[in-house]
């Protein structure tokens, strides 16, 4: 399956996010993710839609995957959906309503994603996999860049390759996100992820360009 690239700017330089987005983006990164935190579901706050519509602005043909860390994420569909996001990404654990969440996303003409923490079972994804396009498996408990990727996720990976062939859904992207680096990568690919998101490897890097250059030599 083709892998994809999705520098988070959790970790950029927020004074210069258009520059340091457009750098990697003519390093041949494919998608832009964007974190966003309500201090509720993580104990972390970051950004909400009007970072989505500023980047949507600058870049009118950039794909935003949009990463809601939130508790009922049911409440910012139409603001993201507004501000030119092509992917809303929900956890499991955040509303006693995914079904209904999912169909407002894919109702208001975006592409829905699923994803897990660490600590979480697999059992909603048989009931939405028809809707989703991507389901993530966080490799760290999320709220916050440069964590070290737990090792006990990385069988959750495979777990979801596996279901996913076998609900029949195998063209959906398996995102894999929280400690990647050049160090992680292949370990987090061989066991079956196809989309990448790295922030403080990327971001952090001395020359990001290069960074994700080589990260796309390993592809
Ligand atoms: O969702 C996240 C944390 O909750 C992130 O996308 C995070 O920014 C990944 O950062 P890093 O690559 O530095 O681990």
């Amino acid at each position: 399956m083709k892998k994809i690239l999705a520098p988070s700017i959790l970790s950029a330089d927020f004074s210069r996010l258009s520059e340091q987005v457009d750098e990697v983006v003519v390093a041949g990164a494919e998608w832009i993710h964007v974190d966003v935190m309500d201090g509720h579901f993580v104990p972390n706050l970051s950004m909400g839609p009007v970072v989505v519509d500023a980047l949507r602005k600058s870049f009118p043909s950039l794909f935003l995957d949009v990463h809601l860390m939130v508790e009922a994420p049911e409440k910012w569909i139409t603001s993201f959906a507004k501000s030119g996001a092509n992917r809303l990404t929900i956890h499991a654990e955040s509303t006693p309503h995914v079904h209904r969440a999912i169909q407002m996303i894919r109702s208001a003409g975006l592409q829905a994603g699923i994803a897990f923490n660490p600590a979480t079972g697999l059992d909603t994804l048989a009931y939405i996999v028809e809707d989703v396009d991507l389901v993530l498996v966080m490799t760290v408990n999320p709220g916050f860049g440069g964590q070290h990727l737990i090792p006990a996720t990385l069988p959750k990976i495979s777990e979801v390759r596996r279901k996913l062939i076998e609900y029949g859904c195998s063209t959906a992207h398996v995102q894999v996100d929280g400690g990647i680096s050049l160090e992680t990568l292949e370990q987090v690919m061989s066991a079956g992820a196809n989309v990448i998101v790295a922030g403080s490897a990327i971001f952090e890097a001395a020359h990001p360009k290069e960074r994700v250059q080589e990260f796309l030599s390993r592809f």
